[in-house]
């Protein structure tokens, strides 16, 4: 008997492992692919980590005949080599952490007995409470030639980077492994089946990261809706429902995510999930009151981000061993698309007494130094002139979101930031000009 069973060992579920260990309890882990969840395998880690090379070009690149000559190119192999030295250890780490520590580490895909056990193959394990941090997957589409479609995963995993690439969908995957492949010479083109605009961000600002991507010579098509793929003797052909084509030599589709609950056997347990996810309260209880869940898995408004499923995961390790259980208080989330330009946002942009502010940053020293291509911020103040939401586009737009993200939490007013001094120059000492 454990006091509890986590499924799934993604950062939500790792986080909540972690945060219940203190060597009383008996906590176990359940996982049925790779230790560590979808950040450091097929997500977070390894994108960003061939990211740095292509943001490395565009760095030099935007300096070009200012000090630096000379043509410099991308090599698909040598990426890719990176990415595996560096994430692909994580698995094993991930477990032999987890094993050092204590936990018990079960591999196997779990699901609910009738009795409301959870079952791994042919053993069966009882818990006090049981925790689904089962995470998504990529989301297939349903057209003629689905076989064809490959997705984020497949695209890691390539040993040569095509000729042609397209994406379907330009959502945040698709939007940051296009820049990837294009950075490394492909022709990519990006296929939205609506009007192209990022959903969640500033449709303005947004429009500026699109145009950027599109100097960059991404090709983007728009109201494309997509009836079928075939395979060709030169590659692939996708055709829209007007009869057009596009041939490719790759398509990758970035249409979202569907949450891992298919496998768990909820109807068992009475747990309500549907394809966006567990349904949860403010508690992270589900309708059965022995079983949480936490992470991508549940069904949220809050954004899928792996610092998002690890708070949750430290809430839980705190709450569920509490007598003065308290709901979750989510604070405010940055969200960012990453790329050599990047997109970045968090808080509120609109409200009563909220006044938002445009900037153009590209004069700005710190932008003119490094001679970013694009870079603009607005910044929603509230009647106190707090800093209560941004969004910004410019190569440093991760960095800034974060110190925004700070001053909004904190409630730090113009006063109070005016009493620290920041190094200049850098992005910190430009955000007293924002309130
Ligand atoms: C291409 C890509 C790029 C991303 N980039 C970023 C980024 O830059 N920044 C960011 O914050 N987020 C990013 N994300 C999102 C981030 O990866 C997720 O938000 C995060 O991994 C969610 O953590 P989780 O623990 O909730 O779920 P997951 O990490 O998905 O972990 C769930 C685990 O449960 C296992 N599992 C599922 N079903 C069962 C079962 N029945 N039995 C046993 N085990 C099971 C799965 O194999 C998986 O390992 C990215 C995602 C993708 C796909
Ligand atoms: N930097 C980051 O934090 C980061 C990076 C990558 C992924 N992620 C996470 O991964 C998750 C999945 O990302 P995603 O890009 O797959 O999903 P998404 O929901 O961000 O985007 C999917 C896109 O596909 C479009 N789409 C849906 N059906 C389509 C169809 N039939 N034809 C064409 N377009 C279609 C949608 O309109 C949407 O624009 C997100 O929740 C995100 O939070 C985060």
């Amino acid at each position: 008997m454990f006091d509890y069973i986590i499924i799934g060992a993604g950062p939500g579920g790792l986080g909540l492992a972690y945060s219940l260990n203190n060597g009383k309890r008996k906590v176990a882990i359940i996982e049925n692919d790779k230790w560590g969840g979808t950040c450091p395998n097929y997500g977070c880690d390894p994108t960003k980590v061939m990211m740095a090379v292509v943001e490395a070009k565009a760095r030099v690149e935007n300096l070009k005949n200012q000090g630096i000559t000379g043509e410099l190119s991308l090599d698909w192999k040598g990426i890719r080599g990176r990415k595996l030295a560096i994430t692909d250890p994580l698995e094993e780490k991930t477990l032999a952490g987890l094993q050092k520590s204590g936990i018990t580490t079960l591999y196997g895909t779990a699901s609910f007995t009738t009795t409301g056990e959870i079952q791994v193959a042919d053993k069966v394990y009882k818990a006090r409470n049981y925790i689904i941090a089962t995470g998504t997957r990529p989301r297939q589409l349903d057209i003629v030639g689905k076989e064809f479609l490959k997705t984020s995963n497949d695209f890691l995993a390539l040993e040569e980077m095509p000729r042609k690439v397209t994406f379907i969908g330009a959502g945040s995957v698709s939007l940051e492994l296009a820049q990837i492949a294009h950075a490394t010479g492909a022709e990519v083109t990006v296929i939205a089946s609506g009007d192209l605009e990022i959903g969640h961000f500033d449709k303005e600002i947004g429009e500026v990261f699109l145009n950027q991507l599109k100097a960059e010579g991404i090709v983007f098509k728009e109201n494309i809706n997509i009836s079928k793929v075939e395979k060709s003797i030169d590659g692939f052909v996708i055709t829209d429902k007007n009869g057009h084509q596009l041939l490719t030599d790759l398509v990758i589709a970035g249409v979202g995510r569907v949450a891992n609950v298919d496998l768990l056997n909820l109807e068992a347990v009475g747990v309500g999930a549907d394809q966006s996810g567990v349904f949860v309260d403010e508690y992270l209880q589900t309708s059965h009151p022995q079983i949480y869940a936490l992470g991508d898995v549940i069904s949220k408004k809050q954004g899928h981000f792996t610092p998002v499923s690890d708070f949750e995961g430290r809430y839980l390790g705190e709450n569920l061993v509490s007598t003065d259980r308290q709901p979750i208080d989510y604070p405010v989330i940055p969200a960012v698309i990453f790329g050599a330009t990047k997109l970045a946002q968090v808080g509120q942009l609109e409200g009563e007494g909220i006044k938002l502010k445009s900037f153009d940053l590209s004069s700005w020293y710190t932008y003119k130094r490094i001679n970013d291509p694009v870079a603009k911020m607005k910044v929603a103040v509230n009647d106190a002139n707090e800093i209560v939401g941004a969004v910004t586009v410019s190569s440093v737009a991760d960095e800034v979101i974060n110190l925004l993200m700070i001053l909004i939490q904190q409630k730090i007013n113009l006063l109070e930031f005016d009493k620290m001094i920041s190094a200049y120059p850098t992005v910190a000492s430009d955000l007293g000009y924002f309130y």
